[in-house]
This record gives C-alpha cells, structure tokens and sequence, in this order.
C-alpha cells in the first residue's frame, strides 16, 4: 500500500500515521476530487461508529468468554472408602472432596461411618465364610451414598490392627485366611479396591497424628518464610495424639528437643512444606481389653482362688469369667498356670484407690536404659505440647463427664473415679439403663486405667494439655482412618502448593476493569481523532 508523503512533516504522531492510512485507503481506493472530501467526510464520522461499534461487540465477546470460562462448574468431587477393623470392632468411613482442592488445603469431609454389627474380623478366624454378609450392609450403604459412575474411580482400604496383630502372632495362617476373605468380598464391588492389610503400630500412631493435625489445620499454615524462626515455633503447634483401642495404644508426638538419642526410629515427614520429627510408639496388649485381661491373670495368679474381690468394679457386681479363656491369649499367656477351678467369679467392691494400685503393677517403670523412658523399659522423650486424646480416651471420659477443658488438673479425675467407683451396681445400673452393660460395668475400670497411663506417660502436671476428642470441627473423627487414606491418595503435598495469582473473583474483576480501561483510552483516543483531523479541515 503506498504512503503518501508529498507533505507534511517527517515527524508524525500516531494519529498523523492513522490518517496517512485513512488518506492512502481514499486515495487509491476511491475516485479522487469531489469524492474524495466527501469520502473523507463519511470516513471520519461513520468509520469511527464502525470502529468504536466493533470495539464494543469485542468488548462483550471478551467479558463472555472470561465469564463463561469461568462460570463455576459444578464442583467434581472425589471418594475414598476405608475400613478401621479393629479389635473389637469395624467401621467403614466415606470421605468426600473437592476434585480442583486434590493438592491444595483444601478439606476431606467424612461423609458417613458405618459401624459393622458384631465383633473385630479376628472373631471370623473359624468361620471367614461370614465375613461376607458381616460387611455387606456398609458395602451396601456406600453403593447408595457414592454416585454410580464415581464407583470405579473409589478407592477401598481395609486397615486391620492390633486384634488382628495379635491373632497373626497366635496362628498366622488365621490372619491370612481373614484377609483373603476380606479381600475376595470387597474386590467384588464396582469400586476401585485397593488393599486389606495388617497395620502396624507406628503406622496407626502416625496415621492418627496426621488425622488430627491435619483436621485441626496445624499442617497447612502458611509458610512465613519471612521469619525463618517463626518456623521453628510454628512446627511445634502440632498436637500429639492419644489413640486408647482394646487390644493396643499408642502415643505419637513432635518431641522439644529431637536431637535427643533415640533407640527408636523418629518418623520424618514433610507435609507441606515443613519438615516433622515424630515420636511415636504402640503398646501391644495395652488397649484397654487385653488391660483388663493382664490385671484379671495377674490377679488371679496371686490370689489363685476361684473368686477374685476386684476393685475395679462396683459393689455388688458380679462377673464369671473362663479361666480358659483367660489364659489362652498372646497377652496373658505369660501368666498361665494350673488352677484347681475352670471358672473365675468377679466380686466387685469399687474402691478406686486400690483399683489404681493394682493396675500400676501392669506398667513396671523401675528400669530405664535411656536418657527417659515410660514403662517396660521403653524409651519415650518428655511429653511435650497439647494433645489430642481419642477412641477409647473419649468414650471413657465422656461418659464420666470429663472431658471439659474445665478438667483442668488430675486431682479432679481422681476425685471424681473415687465417688464414681463406690457407687453400687444396682444405682449405676438403673440410672444408666440405656448404656451397653459391657460398657457400663467396665468404666470404673477403664477410668482408672485411663488416668493411670496417663500417669506414666507423666501428665501428672500436663493435665490442662490433653484434650479429649471425637469428631473435630464437626467432620471427621479423630483416628488412624484419614490420615493413612490422605497419604496413599497422596493428597498431602510434601511442599505447600503454590498459591494461584489471583483467586477466581479476583481474576474476573480484574479482565473487567482492563477491559473497561481499553474502552475508555480508545473512546478518548478515537474523540482526540476526531477533534485533530476536524482541526485539519
Ligand atoms: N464406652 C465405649 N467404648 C467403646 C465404644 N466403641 C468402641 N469402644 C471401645 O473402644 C475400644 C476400641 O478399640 P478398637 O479400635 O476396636 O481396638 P484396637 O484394634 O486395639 O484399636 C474397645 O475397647 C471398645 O470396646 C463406645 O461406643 N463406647
Ligand atoms: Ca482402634
């Protein structure tokens, strides 16, 4: 297209440009002379409507596609299936998030927790063929809460723990033929079927401090890269957990000082982005079942009478218990002997004090090769920061009413157990006739073994730190099951995602009032135009 510059300056502005243009379209486009004034005329006032017209409608096209684009789909949501089977019970938990969160902070919701009916899956040892029917109803509910053409994509976890650490222990080909079973059944459902497997006790200690911090918020904080010391602070707002189950217990938390010498292992995590030293340790035989049954065998072996006056239960109980049934058990086998009775009759005669003295001779706490040990010997740093205590913890001192953040010294708690165990059976029985017997016969016990295994993990003074827990921030119980799901479905970064530039909102608005401020500088720009080429004239 040839320029004409038979005048004007060497120097032209943009507009000056525009017009040559403009002049160069008139000129070889059009028929020259009395055209070309008028053309001009045509030109300068509807082409700039042309202009400024199509300038709109892009404007339009522009916001609609960045709205569109951005008009919220409907959320694609994610589900995970996992199966605590424990000692003495299974429950199957459904979780549900935010597909777009996988990696973020987002949050994993529990959507339900199906309680099995019956026992632990180590009852199913002479009879795995039952196994089957005794999972179908929650199999069954998760089929109904988990849309159809999610199924495939669900994963499925089965977690055994100590019940079945203990049955493994006694006749592994048992354990093997449970889990076999369980496996067959569960692989038989349109979901993504994963694994049944045996856990162990440092993977339940540490899935279940996961679980906490992470439903607490204490892992995704944000990085205050700033103040490189707040890191060091900030690490130690971890929770440590108590996790009470029927046949173990373990204790997990980020000790002071982790340059301490250690027998065990720490554990190490990075999660986002913050590097985590963690003690923890699982006691075999400590839940509070396989408890009960230690202090029973010891009981009887130092008084070997076929009736046993226990404490820990309340005046006027009575209980028969097989010796058999007694001594056939990993836990107390140690203790086996021969006595000239096949059963035990319980006598109770709830007195707290003596109950707490029998039941300290289950943690022997005399020798120590380490710079600090709990019981048996093991090595266990100081407890250190707030914890969260759960299961059993929680069932227990609910319904003895202390679980308050008000409970602030032990003291109280021994206060409280003193009255509680005195109190008769026939009183406790009728005032909580709704409660489960095996459960309600057994709280003056597990309230005493409570306190005193908290007494040698020594929160004697560290009372006010242990809070009680079950459901946290109204979601998902406390317990193992989360945490061990986030961490095979990898939805805990080991470094914390990079924030996007702008959140949604912020994005639209911003196209907006860049699009506005294009709008506006080609008006102004088009008016100025206007106004210099009517000067020109
Ligand atoms: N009081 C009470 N105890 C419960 C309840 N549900 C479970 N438990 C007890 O809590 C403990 C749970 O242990 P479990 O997880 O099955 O055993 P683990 O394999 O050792 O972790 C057992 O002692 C159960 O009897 C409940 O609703 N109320
Ligand atoms: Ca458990």
């Amino acid at each position: 297209m040839k320029r004409d510059c038979s005048s004007g300056s060497q120097k032209r502005s943009a507009f000056g440009a525009g017009r040559i243009v403009l002049a160069s379209l008139a000129s070889h486009g059009f028929p020259s002379g009395y055209q070309d004034s008028r053309v001009k005329r045509f030109l300068s006032k509807n082409g700039l409507v042309i202009l400024g017209f199509t300038f709109i409608l892009s404007l339009i096209a522009l916001l609609a596609v960045g709205l569109t684009q951005n008009k919220n789909t409907p959320e694609n949501f994610k589900f995970g299936i996992v199966f605590d089977a424990g000692s003495s019970h299974t429950t199957m938990y459904i979780y549900k998030w935010s597909a777009e969160k996988v990696n973020d902070t987002g949050l994993v919701y529990e959507i339900e927790a199906c309680k099995v009916k019956g026992p632990g899956i180590s009852a199913f040892a002479s009879n795995v063929q039952d196994i089957p029917v005794y999972l179908s109803k929650c199999m069954g509910r998760a089929k109904e809460l988990i849309p159809k053409y999610k199924h495939h994509q669900t994963p499925v976890y089965l977690g055994a723990t100590a019940g079945m650490r203990l049955l493994r222990m006694e006749n592994e080909q048992s354990a093997k033929r449970i889990l076999a079973s369980v496996t067959s059944f569960l692989n038989s459902y349109p979901f993504n079927f994963r694994d049944a497997r045996i856990i162990s006790g440092s993977e339940e200690g540490a899935y279940g401090w996961i679980t906490i911090n992470y439903l607490l918020g204490k892992l995704q904080k944000k990085q205050n890269s700033e103040d490189p010391s707040s890191r060091k602070n900030e690490s130690q707002e971890t929770y440590g957990a108590l996790d009470l189950g029927g046949a173990s217990t373990q204790i997990t938390f980020v000790p002071k000082d982790t340059n301490i010498s250690s027998p065990i292992k720490f554990m190490q995590f990075r999660l986002y982005g913050w590097n985590y030293t963690v003690y923890t340790y699982s006691f075999l035989c400590y839940g509070q079942d396989q408890a009960l049954l230690l202090k029973l065998a010891k009981d009887t072996v130092e008084t070997p009478s076929g009736t046993l006056l226990d404490p820990c239960f309340h005046p006027g109980y009575e209980r028969m218990v097989d010796i058999s049934d007694l001594f056939n058990n990993v836990c107390t086998r140690e203790y086996k002997d021969l006595f000239p009775f096949d059963k035990l009759r319980i006598q109770g005669t709830g007195d707290f004090l003596q109950c707490q003295e029998r039941l300290h001779n289950l943690f022997p706490t005399t020798y120590c090769r380490y710079t600090s040990c709990t019981f048996n010997g093991v090595f266990m740093p100081p407890v250190h920061g707030e914890f969260g205590a759960f299961s059993a913890y929680y069932y227990t001192m609910k319904f003895l009413n202390l679980t308050s953040d008000k409970v602030t010294s032990e003291d109280m708690v021994i206060e409280k157990m003193k009255q509680y165990c005195s109190r008769p059976w026939k009183e406790v029985n009728t005032t909580y006739a709704d409660v489960k017997e095996k459960y309600l016969s057994e709280y003056c016990f597990s309230g005493t073994y409570v306190l005193t295994l908290l007494q040698v993990y020594n929160f004697t003074d560290y009372w006010k730190h242990i809070h009680f827990m079950h459901k946290i921030n109204d979601n998902a119980e406390a317990g193992w099951t989360l945490g061990y799901m986030l961490n095979l479905t990898n939805m805990i970064p080991a470094e914390l995602p990079q924030p996007k530039p702008f959140s949604r909102p912020t994005y639209i608005s911003l196209m907006v009032a860049f699009s506005l401020v294009l709008a506006i500088v080609f008006i102004l720009g088009s008016i100025i135009f206007h106004k210099s080429s009517y000067f020109q004239k």
